[in-house]
């Protein structure tokens, strides 16, 4: 058992609620296909994340990403294709608490605090982590009495991803994570995942910082239109003679001219 340090209250133990084997991918995506509006948004996308890494998927707006995480996590359905988690169904792995979200947008009820909302979904699920401590660890009690309408938007992210986490997920879903984060706060959050990965947690999570995936990222897929382009280790990728930023030019496609 590694160890998630929650500064001065003392280490938060964070073992997943249900441990995975480290043998298989956790996350098995497979030609997954969903047309919404009209619009084919996946198209025969096919991914993995390993059990207890960090994997990064990248993607111009609109590539897919967010209707991605949400055909993992039990919220939209595909037409075709199939999403596996730990071999079993995404139904059954969220019922069991396997699975944490944090969302671009949470539907957090605006009046509430960040302290009584993490209490709340700590209150979900058998074995959460300790809500007093990883407030701690995420800074939390500086605004632990402001309602979430009125916190800014990096205070915001910092509320949602205690929320994915409370509930000691194996599997957990990070969208754009770090946006709006000062550069303490995000390093402070890279520190935290990288120890969550220590732990056996498996992180998928979008970015539109390149720094940021080469920093974390065990695993890199780009996607475009819905289809992944390029997968691979960020030296992998890198190996292209170029760097991970002019990696995605190349393999994706603008939708507005420079
Ligand atoms: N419910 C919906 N009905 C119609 N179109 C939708 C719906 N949800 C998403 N889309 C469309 O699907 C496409 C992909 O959206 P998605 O949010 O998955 O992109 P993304 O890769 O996460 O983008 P970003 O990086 O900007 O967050 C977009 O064109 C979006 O407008």
């Amino acid at each position: 058992m590694s160890v998630v340090d929650a500064g001065p209250q003392g280490p938060i133990a964070y073992t997943p609620a249900v441990p995975s084997s480290a043998s298989s991918p956790l996350l098995q995506a497979v030609d997954l296909r969903l047309v919404l509006g009209g619009r084919t948004v996946l198209d025969a996308l096919s991914l993995t994340a390993q059990t207890g890494r960090i994997t990064a998927l990248l993607g111009p707006n609109g590539a897919g990403k967010t209707t991605f995480i949400r055909c993992c996590t039990g919220i939209l359905d595909p037409d075709e294709g199939d999403v596996r988690i730990a071999g079993g169904s995404v139904r059954a792995a969220v019922a069991a608490g396997r699975v944490g979200v944090m969302p671009q947008e949470s539907g957090a009820w605006s009046g509430i605090r960040p302290l009584e909302m993490l209490h709340h979904l700590a209150g979900l699920h058998a074995s959460p982590l300790p809500v007093d401590a990883l407030a701690e660890r995420l800074g939390l009690h500086d605004f632990a009495r402001t309602p979430y309408r009125r916190l800014s938007g990096g205070q915001k992210q910092a509320v949602n991803l205690a929320g994915a986490l409370v509930g000691r997920p194996e599997l957990v879903f990070l969208d754009e994570p770090t946006s709006g984060m000062d550069p303490h706060t995000r390093r402070a959050v890279w520190g935290l995942l990288r120890e969550l990965r220590d732990s056996g947690v498996t992180v998928l999570l979008t970015t539109h910082a390149m720094g940021e995936a080469e920093q974390l990222a065990d695993q890199v897929h780009i996607v475009d239109a819905g289809r992944i382009s390029i997968s691979g280790t960020v030296a992998e990728l890198a190996s292209e003679g170029a760097d991970l930023e002019e990696v995605f030019l190349r393999h994706t496609t603008a939708r507005i001219r420079p």
